[in-house]
């Protein structure tokens, strides 16, 4: 099976190397004309993925129609607040039967879309053709072939077991789902918890309160989830608690680093100087809190980080406005 992975992050090169194993035939597109030709040349992506050598399989050029070209899944692994400007660019060149595939864990930023929403609207496609990965995915694990579980979300079940079977391999197992709207959840709203997860971390504070903010980011989200029409017990699964707690614990986590260096006492602008890579939660969370509002929906932590990142609350304020909430039963 031939396949295009748009985007040579550390997301987009774990999952071409998992197609690749897998047994496809993997083009996979870079921004920057000098990744693709490291790849080439050297078979390692020296800039997010430096430590593992990739499949001859993959073949990576920096020309996205090329490595559109009669592909019959597209995978998008690029940023989530460009997601709409990049594929505004591709769409024309994507087979007219592909599946499309999104590992995108953001909800964008003005208009509170889904990644997958934001896929049918600018892609022009049926929303059954637009395929979720989700799960407690950290790539540089699983660049070593370390085992792991996801999802793969799709209304169209055939498209979602033709995914899977894509992605099978020794190291990586895949589960369908057809419950698009609550991974896709599960995965937005687990970065603004790791966000809380490494401020608290940072603050010194113990396991009692970062076993709280799980489990009480877990309730947020699955509030929202219902007023979306989402499945409940989706997010009691790989794409909800899964991602949730592996995010969370993970040091090799960009949203709970982020976090940690907000912790710290930096500010939004020095904590993204300190950072390379792609921490969706950050921008995230403004659009989560907006959609929340939106449908009457409490989310008391993704508000106060919210207010850490972008309304410059110190994280001692944040915890202290979390703790004096009303009391409430469970
Ligand atoms: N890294 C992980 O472990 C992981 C796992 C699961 C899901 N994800 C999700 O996958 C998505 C991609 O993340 P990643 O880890 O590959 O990010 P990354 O930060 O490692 O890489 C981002 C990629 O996007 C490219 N990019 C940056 N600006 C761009 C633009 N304007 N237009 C097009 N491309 C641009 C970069 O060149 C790079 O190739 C995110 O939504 C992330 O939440 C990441
Ligand atoms: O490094 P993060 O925080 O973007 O998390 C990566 C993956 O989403 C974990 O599943």
């Amino acid at each position: 099976m031939r396949t295009a992975v748009l985007g040579a992050g550390s997301w987009g090169t774990a999952f071409a190397k998992i197609l690749a194993d897998a047994g496809g035939d993997v083009a996979l597109w870079a921004r920057r004309p000098a990744i693709a030709e490291a790849i080439r040349s050297t078979g390692y992506n020296p800039d997010y993925l430096p430590e593992c050598r990739l499949p001859e399989r993959i073949a990576a050029t920096a020309d996205p129609f090329e490595a559109l070209e009669k592909a019959e899944i597209v995978v998008l692994a690029v940023p989530s607040q460009t997601l709409r400007r990049n594929l505004a660019e591709w769409a024309g060149h994507i087979h007219p039967d592909a599946t499309l595939v999104s590992l995108m864990k953001g909800i964008e930023l003005g208009t509170t879309k889904r990644m997958s929403e934001v896929i049918v609207e600018t892609a022009g496609v049926a929303a059954d053709r637009v395929a979720v990965v989700s799960g407690p995915n950290l790539a540089p694990e699983i660049a070593l072939s370390q085992p792991a579980a996801t999802v793969v979300a799709c209304t169209d079940i055939a498209r979602a077991t033709l995914v899977q079977k894509a992605i099978t391999t020794p190291y990586f197992r895949p589960y369908t789902n057809d419950d698009v709207v609550g991974c896709e959840l599960g995965g937005a709203v687990k970065n603004v918890i790791a966000l809380a997860y490494g401020i608290a971390t940072a603050m010194g504070l113990g396991d009692n309160t970062k076993a709280s903010l799980i489990t009480r980011g877990l309730a947020e989200t699955t509030r929202l989830g219902v007023a979306l029409d989402a499945d409940p017990l989706t997010f009691a699964g790989l794409a909800g608690l899964g991602d949730l707690v592996g995010t969370c614990m993970s040091p090799l986590s960009r949203n709970r680093t982020f976090g940690e260096h907000l912790g710290r006492g930096l500010s939004l602008e020095q904590a993204q100087a300190a950072t390379r890579y792609t921490a969706e939660g950050v921008k995230s969370c403004l659009a989560i809190r907006d959609l929340a509002r939106s449908l009457r929906v409490e989310m008391p932590i993704t508000e106060q980080v919210e207010r850490v990142c972008h309304e410059g609350v110190a994280p001692k304020i944040a915890l202290a406005a979390l703790m004096s909430r009303e009391t409430k039963p469970e």
